[in-house]
């Protein structure tokens, strides 16, 4: 499995198979992991950033030049100047600079630690810059912290942004991970302050909304701060979201979006994961002045901010691929949150529910108990967009041992309690091996033993938490499989210690190291059910 993932290429070779051909009738000897795999580099493959670029934006050159992003044109007339953080910015930029030609005058990019190395190696050029680039990239926010390089890059972004003129015009590529390689805390909060308490808050579990809000409180670029500082400039955002919804103003912490939390929205937030007594003073200094922007714009209309990219295209893509390899396939939504261990009941749930229907139990107390619980949990999360009313009838009234694909997608949440090494996919996959383990303990068992299950839950960016894999990969029978290696997986997850549990198990298995693929539209859970041959 490792080996099978290790190379990137293998994700871009997955993006030339032609999607939706219809069905096809594939040999059973192919196993659903290798299924699964091609499902995630499909996914994957469609959200890469130069093909989404070239999607989102064009230069015309016939008459005056001009720069084409849906339904405006920005003319250019070599005035253009790029800035770019998160994740997937190396490869759009490399990409905007084919555009762009000559027009381009001068970039700057604050992208991943490793990842030009890390392309490199994996062949994958044309997500690197061309030689003697007229954008400087800048590498920083090991594991995805701020750190002096982030802070570097930043203060090269800024200070390229506000010497720009009304005639200039600034494209800024945005993607998730954004926040991290831009920091710039206001002052006196010094970078390990800030990072304190962000480190704080995900820890306990906090929302990516209330994480960005306090950043964008202490930031003086997130919140809009980047779209002021270039005022008068044009200010052009092309952002791939990996935040549910796509909220602009939240992705990266929105630093072409005007918003400005207030002061009680801030202490609400640390109230609520207890850290207003553990707050650095220059933080509640900061908290506690109101800011004004005396020379900034009066509104944003020198901004144009535009989604080129989300987990819903990536959704979409892998659901044709599905169905071409014959599954019956749905969506559950592109939304999923929650806590990992109650989203990963819900996974369990339904994947009992399919193999109690696909195995022809009509009717029932047993399935009618399985559906109500199901309900029951679905509404308690609350993720938008989720209605399982519908999906439920359909599978009830599924021809019986239909091959079943389940596809989600958005950002779980785990609270950390132990000090263990692991990030929410890895962790979600051995949760919901562990609520299959236990369910075949009871009445739904014995349907659930009829059919194999794979359950595979990855990061599209590559990387899980502060891990080298991008998720990994689960079954009904991993529990019992682990205990024979004499490892207890409770022992581990009470520990949050996911991925040191999967490194060992199977020698690495079911781990999915694909490297840092240079896109990031969150993650991606994968539910493969086929009736075992009898
Ligand atoms: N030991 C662990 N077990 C499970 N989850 C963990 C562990 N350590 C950290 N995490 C989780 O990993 C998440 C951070 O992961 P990651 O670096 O992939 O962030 P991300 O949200 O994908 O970043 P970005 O949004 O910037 O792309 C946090 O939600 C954190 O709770
Ligand atoms: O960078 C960030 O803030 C997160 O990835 C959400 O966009």
């Amino acid at each position: 499995m490792t080996s099978a993932l290790k190379a990137l290429p293998n994700i871009r070779r997955a993006c030339m198979i032609p999607a939706c051909q219809g069905q096809a009738s594939y040999p059973r000897s192919i196993s659903l992991w290798e299924h699964g795999l091609h499902l995630f580099r499909s996914a994957v493959g469609v959200v890469l950033p130069a093909p989404m670029l070239r999607r989102a934006m064009a230069l015309k050159t016939d008459g005056c030049p001009r720069l084409v992003v849906r339904d405006r044109a920005f003319p250019v007339r070599r005035n253009l100047y790029l800035v770019g953080f998160g994740k997937a910015v190396l490869g759009m930029a490399a990409a905007a600079e084919k555009i762009l030609g000559d027009h381009l005058i001068q970039g700057v990019v604050s992208v991943p630690h490793g990842i030009r190395a890390c392309l490199q190696q994996a062949g994958m050029e044309e997500m690197l810059l061309k030689p003697h680039s007229r954008i400087q990239v800048i590498e920083g926010a090991k594991h995805n912290l701020p750190d002096k390089e982030a802070l570097r890059a930043a203060s090269m972004i800024r200070e390229l942004a506000e010497g720009l003129t009304a005639d200039d015009l600034l494209l800024v590529l945005i993607s998730g991970g954004g926040s991290a390689l831009l920091p710039a805390p206001t002052p006196p909060i010094l970078l390990e302050e800030k990072e304190k308490v962000t480190k704080l808050l995900a820890s306990r579990g906090a929302t990516i909304q209330e994480l960005n809000t306090i950043r964008k409180a202490l930031s003086l670029m997130k919140g809009g701060g980047l779209a002021r500082a270039a005022y008068p400039a044009q200010v052009l955002s092309l952002i791939l979201s990996d935040v549910i919804g796509n909220p602009v103003d939240i992705i990266a912490s929105g630093p072409t979006v005007y918003s400005c939390p207030s002061a009680q929205d801030c202490l609400q937030i640390l109230t609520k994961y207890n850290l207003l007594s553990i707050l650095p003073r220059s933080v509640e200094t900061v908290l506690s002045s109101s800011v004004s922007y005396p020379s900034g714009p009066k509104d944003y209309s020198h901004v144009y901010n535009v989604v080129i990219g989300s987990n819903s295209l990536a959704l979409e893509e892998a659901k044709c691929q599905a169905e071409d390899l014959g599954y019956w396939t749905l969506i559950l939504s592109a939304a999923m949150c929650g806590e990992v261990s109650r989203v990963a009941k819900l996974y369990s749930q339904l994947i009992q529910f399919v193999c109690l229907s696909t195995a022809g139990l009509a009717e029932g107390p047993l399935r009618d108990q399985v559906r109500g619980d199901l309900l029951k949990l679905a509404a308690e999360l609350e993720i938008p967009g989720l209605n399982l009313v519908d999906p439920l009838k359909a599978l009830q009234g599924l021809e019986s041992e239909r091959s079943v694909c389940l596809l989600a997608g958005g950002e779980t949440t785990v609270q950390l309690r132990g000090n263990g090494k692991g990030g929410r996919n890895q962790e979600l996959a051995l949760q919901v091996a562990l609520e299959l383990h236990r369910a075949k303990a009871t009445g739904a068992g014995y349907f659930l033993g009829r059919y194999e299950v794979l359950f595979l839950s990855c990061g599209t960016d590559g990387q899980d938490g502060p891990t080298e894999a991008a998720g990994a990969f689960s079954s009904q029978e991993l529990v019992d499989k682990a205990a024979q290696e004499g490892l207890n997986v409770e022992t581990f997850l009470s520990n949050n210690d996911s991925y040191t549990f999967f490194s060992k198990f199977q020698n690495g298995h079911h781990l999915l190291l694909t490297g840092l693929t240079g896109t990031n539209v969150m993650d991606i859970q994968a539910i493969l059910i086929r009736a075992r041959d009898r």
